[in-house]
């Protein structure tokens, strides 16, 4: 088996002539983990595996693998192994050489090599498939191959980049659960990267969000979603709505955040009045039409409603916001419908209401 490396990224940067991707981050993701980088396009995930495999230079800073500083390593002597997002297979050879490329390329005979793909290719399930070429192959069964294809240097991480974004949204779900499964039963770390909030959610043991070349949040999937560091991270993740206000008053710990229309929003949180401040309200944590406490909700007007199935998604305009969004579930949706247009009041409880931080403004 395998021996997992702890990532260590310190202060790690990266600059492209004159535009910063990569913007001094440091992170350690634990041996054995499941790591997954999310963001949107352009935030520099893709450039900081890059910089994990060593197929893009480090600007500035330091990357252990296991331990020993690898900033200045070719990839091939790092231990770790690289999954692309097109699999980059070889469209003129066999399922065994491509598995076997890599082992060609360090010198080892033909015999050996072959054994040790077809060994991969069971590994992966794709051995009946051995003799074809990668264009007989469905998506699903070429990213397979990729992965036999990366796991044959037997690495102690593996970086992904996109690794699902080519596949149908059913074989996304099924190659998903296969990744989850190949990580747990070969121990090593995987580092993968998306903008797939739903991806990140259902396969990592960290959650490393990043805007802008800089690192938001880096947690276990739970924490980033039911507390989010920032407005950043909590939209997002969705289904949180974000109000950002001004403090207005503090009294025994709440703060009260006034939005510029002027209602006001409570939260608990430590904040000095006069400053800008993002609360954030779980979308599926707030009551429609049964308030009990006037004082933390407000009412409105129902501007769209959107049908989900095991849930009805509800836009309601007031209180400054235009699209104060409210999920609940079909059972109390039919129960009590209501229409685009009706006035509804909507309430939550304060432990339900999350500081996002202050704003600097
Ligand atoms: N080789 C390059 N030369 C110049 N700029 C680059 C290069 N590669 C990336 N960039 C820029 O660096 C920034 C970060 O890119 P990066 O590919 O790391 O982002 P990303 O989050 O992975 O995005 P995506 O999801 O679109 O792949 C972007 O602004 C991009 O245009």
């Amino acid at each position: 088996m395998p021996k997992a490396a702890e990532i260590d990224i310190a202060s790690v940067s990266k600059v492209y002539g004159t535009s910063t991707a990569v913007d001094t981050i440091s992170l350690k993701i634990p041996a054995g983990s499941y790591c997954c980088f999310l963001g949107p396009s352009g935030c520099g995930k893709t450039s900081t595996l890059r910089m994990i495999a060593g197929h893009e230079g480090i600007t500035a800073g330091d990357i252990r693998l296991g331990g020993t500083i690898v900033t200045d390593f070719p990839p091939a002597r790092r231990g770790t192994a690289m999954m692309f997002q097109s699999y980059a297979l070889f469209p003129h050879l066999d399922l065994v050489d491509n598995v076997a490329f890599s082992l060609k390329m360090k010198g080892v005979a033909r015999d050996e090599r072959r054994a040790k793909a077809l060994e991969m290719l069971t590994l992966m399930q794709m051995e009946a498939y051995a003799a074809r070429r990668p264009s007989q192959l469905s998506g699903g069964q070429q990213q397979r191959v990729a992965l036999a294809r990366a796991l044959i240097t037997n690495p102690e991480a593996l970086l992904l980049d996109e690794p699902l974004s080519a596949l149908d949204p059913f074989l996304k779900i099924r190659m998903r659960a296969e990744l989850k499964k190949l990580q747990k039963s070969l121990g090593i770390t995987f580092v993968h990267v998306t903008h797939s909030q739903e991806e990140a959610m259902a396969l990592a043991d960290l959650i490393v969000v990043m805007n802008n070349g800089r690192i938001e949040q880096a947690a276990a999937p739970r924490t980033v979603f039911e507390k989010p560091a920032t407005a950043f991270v909590a939209r997002f993740m969705g289904d949180h709505n974000v109000i950002s206000g001004r403090v207005t008053s503090i009294e025994d710990g709440i703060v009260s955040v006034t939005v510029p229309q002027g209602h006001t929003f409570k939260v608990r949180d430590i904040a000095e009045i006069g400053k800008p401040i993002d609360i954030g309200i779980r979308t599926d944590r707030v009551r429609l039409e049964r308030t009990s406490d006037k004082s933390l909700g407000f009412e409105g007007i129902v501007s769209n409603i959107e049908y989900r199935g095991a849930s009805v998604k509800i836009a309601v305009i007031g209180a400054g916001s235009e699209d104060f969004t409210v999920v609940i579930s079909d059972g109390d949706y039919f129960r009590k419908p209501v229409a685009t247009g009706d006035a509804v009041s909507l309430s939550w409880a304060l432990e339900d209401v999350i500081p996002l931080g202050l704003v600097s403004a």
